[in-house]
């Protein structure tokens, strides 16, 4: 056959052993975040109807949980809690509660794994009545006034143990008056993961009967989440935290925006994390259940993607699962 240079492409993936050696990207243990829903009450575990596999933990079963990822070899967990009702209320100062449930996670965890690193979302959705991630006022959310909100709760966030601070709300500016607050309290190793392209997006889905907001939440975040039509904006966005101090960015949700994770990594030279979100763990359970995909290919196969496409790591509530087989 008359071959363009006499060509095959196909001679590399012939054998295990050469396509092992061909191989772009690796997937291991320490690309892995696992985020943890946090509930009141000892070992207390609950079910979330649409993340089958996925439970919310009482604090107690969180430092199990993050004996096991640490056992696993992943480095960072990421928390997020499922605040009671009562403690919810339009100004969200459950978020600044130094007792709160948050906080409580991050100093068990703290001082019974040490050797796991804690991310701390900051957002006021899981503290607010309104589902909202920042304070409304005649169904505005209000910018200044959320990001003043969010330095406490970083703040306490940051004395309670968390070694990374997380901003997801997407407002502006909180990535500066975060950081300025923090060393401002002594808190100047602490990092900042900003959640700086986030969508606004209907794969968060799952996620907000993880965490309770889902119910409450009237309208939608379109006014301070992305547009998801735009890419040059998430560029501005990423930029934007890098100037204000994030030591990381992350893209949200992970799968559906690949070409953001990989315009990043082309364009800035810093880690940058995805987010396989809620949704998509939803797709390829429900998928697998089916019978219409290969459940674990499918996982593996979506965690690569992310590796390919530039990230750094990816938070995934496959985590403890995937770390564990890959090590095995
Ligand atoms: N700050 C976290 C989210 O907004 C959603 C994540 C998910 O859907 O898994
Ligand atoms: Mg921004």
């Amino acid at each position: 056959m008359d071959f363009l240079g006499g060509r095959r492409l196909r001679r590399s993936r012939r054998t295990a052993w050469s396509r092992a050696m061909v191989r772009e990207s690796l997937l291991t243990p320490s690309d892995l975040i696992w985020p943890l829903f946090v509930i009141d009450g000892h070992n207390e575990k609950t079910q979330i109807r649409t993340m089958p596999g996925v439970e919310r933990l009482s604090v107690d079963l969180c430092v199990e949980a993050a004996k096991a990822a640490r056992d696993a070899g992943i480095p960072a967990l990421a928390l997020f809690p499922n605040t009671p009702d009562h403690l919810r209320s339009t100004n969200g100062a459950e978020a600044y509660n130094p007792d709160n449930l948050m906080c409580r996670a991050l100093s068990a965890i703290k001082s019974a794994v040490p050797g796991i690193g804690l991310i701390a979302d900051v957002a006021l959705d899981e503290y607010s009545s309104d589902g909202q991630d920042g304070l409304v006022r005649n169904g505005e959310i209000l910018n200044d006034e959320t990001v003043a909100v969010m330095i406490r709760s970083a703040l306490v966030q940051s004395k309670a143990g968390a070694d990374i601070i997380a901003p997801s709300d997407m407002m502006d500016g909180r990535v500066a008056a975060i950081r300025d607050a923090l060393d401002g309290e002594g808190f100047e190793q602490t990092q900042i993961m900003a959640y700086a392209a986030k969508y606004a997006s209907f794969y968060y889905g799952p996620f907000r009967e993880a965490v309770g907001t889902g119910s409450r939440l009237v309208g939608d975040k379109r006014t301070y989440q992305m547009d998801y039509a735009n890419s040059d904006e998430a560029m501005r966005e990423i930029e934007q935290d890098i100037a204000e101090g994030a030591d990381s960015v992350m893209v949200k949700p992970g799968l559906p925006y690949l070409d953001i994770v990989r315009r990043a990594k082309d364009s800035f030279n810093i880690p940058i994390y995805a987010y396989q979100v809620s949704g998509e763990y939803a797709m390829i359970e429900m998928a697998a259940a089916a019978g219409a995909i290969d459940r674990y290919g499918a996982i593996l196969e979506s965690l690569w993607a992310f590796k390919r496409a530039g990230a750094s790591g990816v938070l995934t509530y496959y985590a403890l699962e995937v770390a564990r087989k890959l090590g095995a």
